[in-house]
């Protein structure tokens, strides 16, 4: 797997991860998801000098032009529900792609241990296609390869993008034991550590609460 890590370098990336992680700036909803948003476009662009292009020839008013256009078949799939917001900002730049929508929850059995479970799957073909998979969060990372593990069943596809904001270090070792070698990890920054709860920490607390508002535990 490839690590792309993009807050090795100083950008206006670090406002938007500064005002996701800051206590009083995400209360306010819209902003969280919009700055969730940003990050998409950013990792999007970023993600996007990795794909194949292809020579085609277009009209202008006053003449023609070689250039290149996008040859990849591209499916975003995201993982609901803070992967929303990530989708829509990679949608925002990927407008002729394919789109996948993944449920995967936490059940939590006691105070400390959970199970992913994934329960919802709505999604095209993935054969041959590149497949990107959003969610903001790369805890322990077993959402991202739970829903893995769900799609592949959609067909095998040519290459991987996983695109996360925040992550930590247990969560990224993991990706790179479970998903094949033709895999890029697109992350804003990783944190250190999990808490009990497997919450990263800092991290900036529960995407989708912060996102959508608290839910109910069932
Ligand atoms: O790497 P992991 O340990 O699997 O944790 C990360 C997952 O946890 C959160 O989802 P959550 O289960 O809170 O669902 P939600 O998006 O509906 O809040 C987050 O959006 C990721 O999907
Ligand atoms: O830190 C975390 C871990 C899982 N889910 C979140 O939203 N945040
Ligand atoms: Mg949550």
């Amino acid at each position: 797997m490839h690590i792309h890590h993009l807050l090795d370098k100083n950008s206006v990336l670090n406002t938007f991860i500064s005002e996701l992680r800051d206590v009083n700036i995400q209360k306010d909803s819209l902003r969280f998801r919009r700055n969730i948003e940003r990050v998409g476009e950013i990792l999007g662009y970023e993600l996007s000098k990795k794909l194949n292009y292809t020579h085609q020839e277009i009209q202008t008013p006053l003449g023609s032009k070689q250039v290149n256009a996008l040859k990849d078949k591209l499916v975003v799939c995201s993982i609901l529900r803070a992967g929303l917001p990530l989708h829509q900002g990679l949608l925002n730049y990927f407008d002729k792609a394919e789109n996948s929508f993944i449920s995967a929850y936490r059940h939590h059995l006691n105070q400390t241990d959970f199970e992913i479970r994934v329960e919802y799957m709505a999604s095209p073909a993935i054969d041959q296609k590149t497949l990107i998979i959003a969610d903001p969060m790369l805890a322990t990372g077993r959402s991202f390869v739970n829903v893995y593990n769900a799609i592949k069943q959609m067909g095998n596809p040519k290459e991987i993008h996983l695109v996360a904001v925040i992550g930590a270090k247990a969560g990224v070792e993991l990706l790179q034991k479970e998903f094949p070698n033709n895999t890029h990890l697109w992350i804003a920054t990783i944190d250190e550590k999990l808490n009990d709860q497997g919450y990263i920490v800092p991290g900036l607390g529960d995407a989708g609460d912060l996102c959508y508002g608290e839910k109910m535990q069932h």
